[in-house]
C-alpha cells in the first residue's frame, strides 16, 4: 500500500486547488455528521424536557443548515475527487498505452491482445477509485470518527470507555478478511482478463468459427471463463460482506454495555436523557464510518492487485534498442555475416550469409517454417540476431536509429492492415497526405481503376478490416502504401498471393520497375513471381542451402528443384 501511494503521490501536486475544494467538502460532511449527533441533546433536554420555546424555533433552522452544509460538502467533495481520479487514470492509461507500444514484437507475440486490452481498460479503472475516492473517503471517515469520538468522550468519558473498548477486538478478524480479499482480487482480475482474451480471440477469428460451425464450442469455452469470473466475484462478495455483520456483532456488545451502564446512570439521575440519547446516537453513527473504513481497506486490495499488474507491464523495457546513426542517404548494400536467430530456445536461423546490393531483388523461398520471415524480422529489427552481424553499407544495423531505419523500409505482408480512415490516409499512413503522390502510387499498384469507381474516390472511407474490398484490392492498397514513402528497402512477404495471375504479373512488372534504386526482398510461394530475381536464397530448416539465379539453381540445387517441381505439378 505504501508503494502504491509512493507511486501516485507525485501526481497529486497538479491538483492542489481541487484537493482544497474537496477538503472543504470533507470537513463540512464530517462536521455536520458530528453536529447531527450533538443536536439530539438540546432537542431532548431543552425542547422536550425543559420545554424551551426559543429552542423549538432554533433547532429546525439548525437542522436545515446542518443538512444543507452536509449535502453541499458531499457534492463538492464528490465532484473534485472524481475529477482528480479520472484525470490521473487518463494520464496513466495514456502512459501505459504509449509504453506498451514501445515494447518488443516478442512481447506482443506472447501476449494476447485481449489481455492487453483488459489491463489498459479494466485494471486502470480499478485504480481510479483508489487514487482519489478512497483517499477522500478515508480522510472523511477518519475526521468523522474523530468528531464523534470527541463527542462521546465529551458527554461521558466513562461511558465512552465501555462503548469503544471492543474496537480493538475487531482488528484481528478484519485483517484476516482483508488478506483474503487481496488473494481473491488477484484471481478475479485474472479471470476478467481471460474473458476479454476469449472475446477478442473469438471476434478476430469469426470467419473460422462460422466456417467450422464451432459457435457452440467457442461459447462453451467462454462460459467456463465467465463462470470462473462469477465464482471469484462471489467469493469476494462473501468475504467483503462479512465485514458489516462482524462489525455489528462486535458493536452490539458495546451497546449492551453502554445501555447497562448509561441506563443506570440516567435512572440514578447522573445523566440527562438528552445527553444519554446524544451519546447513543454518536456511538451508532461511529460504527458506520468504522465499517466503511474496513470495507475501504478491502476495496483497496483490489486496486493494489490491479496496480501490480499495471506495474508489471510498465516495468518491462524494450530490448530492441535504437542506435543513433541516421539511415544513409543512399543504400549500397545490406549484408548478413554468420547470423543466428533464436526465439527463446528455438533456433530459427543459423549460419546465414547473404549480401544484397542496391538494385538487386533477392527472393527467399523454401518450405513453410524454413526461416524466410525470420530473416525479414531481422532487417526491420523486430528481433535482433543472437549471433553474427547484419550491416547496412558499412554500418551495423543495430547502430542505426530505429525510426529512420523503418522509415526507409516498406513491408507488404499477406495480412493487409487497413485503418478505419479514407483511402488516401491509408496510403499515406504515418505521413502527410499528398494527393498527387497517392494517385501516382495507386496507379503503379494498379489500384486506381477500382478506387476511381468508389463513391468518393480516394476520399472514400474504408472500414477497419477493409471488408468493403476484395482480397486482391486490399493487397493492391498495401502495395501502394509501401510505394508511397519511396523506401530504400522494399520487402514483399507473400504480397501478391491474393492476386490473379494477370494482375500478379502486372504488379511484378511494376515491382521490377520501382526496385532499380532499392534493395528488394521477395518471399513468394508462387515461383513464377520471382523468376526475375537477381538471386534466389533457398531456405531449409533455418539455413540457406543454395543461393543463385533461377537458371543455375535448377541445374545445381536439389532443394530448389524439388520446390520447382512441386510448384509445377
Ligand atoms: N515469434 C516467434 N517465436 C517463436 N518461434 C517462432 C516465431 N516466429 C517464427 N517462429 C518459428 O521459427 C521458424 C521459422 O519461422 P518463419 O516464420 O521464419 O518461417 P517461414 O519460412 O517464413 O514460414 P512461412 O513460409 O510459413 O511463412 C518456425 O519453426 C516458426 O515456428
Amino acid at each position: 500500500m505504501k508503494e502504491f501511494f509512493k507511486q501516485y503521490t507525485p501526481f497529486y501536486k497538479n491538483y492542489k486547488l481541487q484537493f482544497f475544494y474537496a477538503f472543504i467538502g470533507i470537513i463540512l460532511v464530517a462536521g455536520a455528521t458530528s453536529g447531527t449527533a450533538y443536536a439530539i441533546q438540546p432537542l431532548l433536554d431543552d425542547i422536550f424536557i425543559n420545554k424551551d420555546e426559543d429552542m423549538l424555533y432554533m433547532m429546525p433552522i439548525f437542522v436545515i443548515l446542518l443538512y444543507t452544509a452536509k449535502g453541499f460538502g458531499r457534492y463538492i467533495q464528490a465532484y473534485y475527487i472524481s475529477f482528480i481520479g479520472q484525470d490521473i487514470t487518463r494520464i496513466v492509461r495514456d502512459r501505459l498505452f504509449a509504453h506498451v507500444l514501445t515494447l518488443d514484437m516478442n512481447f506482443f507475440q506472447k501476449k494476447h491482445g485481449g489481455e492487453l486490452v483488459s489491463r489498459i481498460i479494466n485494471d486502470i479503472n480499478r485504480i481510479q477509485s483508489a487514487v482519489s475516492n478512497y483517499i477522500a473517503e478515508f480522510i472523511r471517515e477518519v475526521l468523522t470518527i474523530f468528531g464523534l469520538v470527541g463527542l462521546v468522550i465529551y458527554h461521558s468519558p466513562e461511558l465512552a470507555f465501555y462503548g469503544l473498548i471492543v474496537l480493538p477486538l475487531a482488528i484481528y478478524p478484519l485483517s484476516k478478511l482483508a488478506k483474503r480479499m487481496k488473494k481473491l482480487s488477484f484471481k478475479s482480475q485474472e479471470t476478467n482478463a481471460d474473458i476479454t482474451t476469449s472475446l477478442s480471440e473469438s471476434f478476430n477469428n469469426i470467419e473460422i468459427i462460422k466456417a467450422n460451425s464451432t459457435e457452440k464450442i467457442e461459447s462453451n469455452k467462454f462460459s467456463i471463463h465467465n463462470k470462473n469470473f462469477f465464482k471469484y466475484n462471489m467469493k469476494a462478495v462473501k468475504t467483503n460482506e462479512l465485514t458489516s455483520p462482524l462489525m455489528e456483532m462486535i458493536g452490539s456488545l458495546a451497546f449492551a454495555a453502554v445501555i447497562l451502564v448509561g441506563g443506570s446512570k440516567v435512572i440514578s439521575g447522573e445523566l440527562t436523557t438528552g445527553v444519554f440519547s446524544s451519546f447513543i446516537a454518536a456511538l451508532f453513527m461511529l460504527y458506520s464510518p468504522i465499517k466503511r473504513l474496513s470495507s475501504l481497506y478491502n476495496k483497496m486490495q483490489d486496486a493494489l492487485a490491479a496496480n501490480h499488474r499495471i506495474n508489471e507491464m510498465l516495468n518491462q523495457s524494450p530490448t530492441i534498442l535504437s542506435g543513433n546513426t541516421q539511415f544513409p542517404e543512399e543504400i549500397k548494400s545490406i549484408s548478413f555475416k554468420d547470423v543466428f536467430l533464436k526465439y527463446d530456445d528455438f533456433t530459427a536461423l543459423s549460419n546465414i550469409n547473404l549480401e544484397a546490393k542496391k538494385g538487386e531483388t533477392i527472393a527467399l523461398v523454401g518450405d513453410s517454417g524454413g526461416g524466410k520471415s525470420s530473416l525479414i524480422n531481422l532487417i526491420i529489427r523486430f528481433y535482433d540476431t543472437s549471433k553474427g552481424e547484419v550491416k547496412l553499407n558499412d554500418e551495423l544495423l543495430n547502430d542505426l536509429d530505429i525510426k529512420s531505419l523503418r522509415e526507409n523500409i516498406s513491408i507488404v505482408t499477406q495480412r493487409v492492415y487497413i485503418f478505419n480512415d479514407t483511402i488516401s490516409a491509408n496510403i499515406a499512413y504515418g505521413y502527410d497526405i499528398d494527393e498527387k503522390r497517392v494517385i501516382e502510387v495507386l496507379k503503379q499498384a494498379h489500384a486506381y481503376d477500382f478506387i476511381q469507381k468508389m463513391p468518393q474516390g480516394i476520399n472514400t472511407t474504408l472500414d477497419e478490416f477493409g471488408t468493403n474490398l476484395s482480397g486482391g484490392q486490399r493487397q493492391r492498397i498495401a502495395i501502394a502504401r509501401a510505394l508511397y514513402k519511396n523506401p530504400q528497402i522494399l520487402i514483399l512477404d507473400e504480397a501478391t498471393s491474393a492476386l490473379d495471375n494477370e494482375s500478379e504479373s502486372i504488379i511484378s512488372q511494376v515491382i521490377d520497375e520501382v526496385s532499380v534504386d532499392k534493395i528488394t526482398f521477395i518471399i513468394a510461394h508462387r515461383l513464377s513471381t520471382i523468376k526475375n530475381a537477381t538471386k534466389i536464397a533457398v531456405f531449409k530448416d533455418g539455413e540457406i542451402v543454395c543461393m543463385d539465379t533461377e537458371d543455375n539453381l535448377l541445374k545445381t540445387c536439389e532443394e530448389y528443384k524439388r520446390l520447382y517441381n512441386l510448384a509445377n505439378m
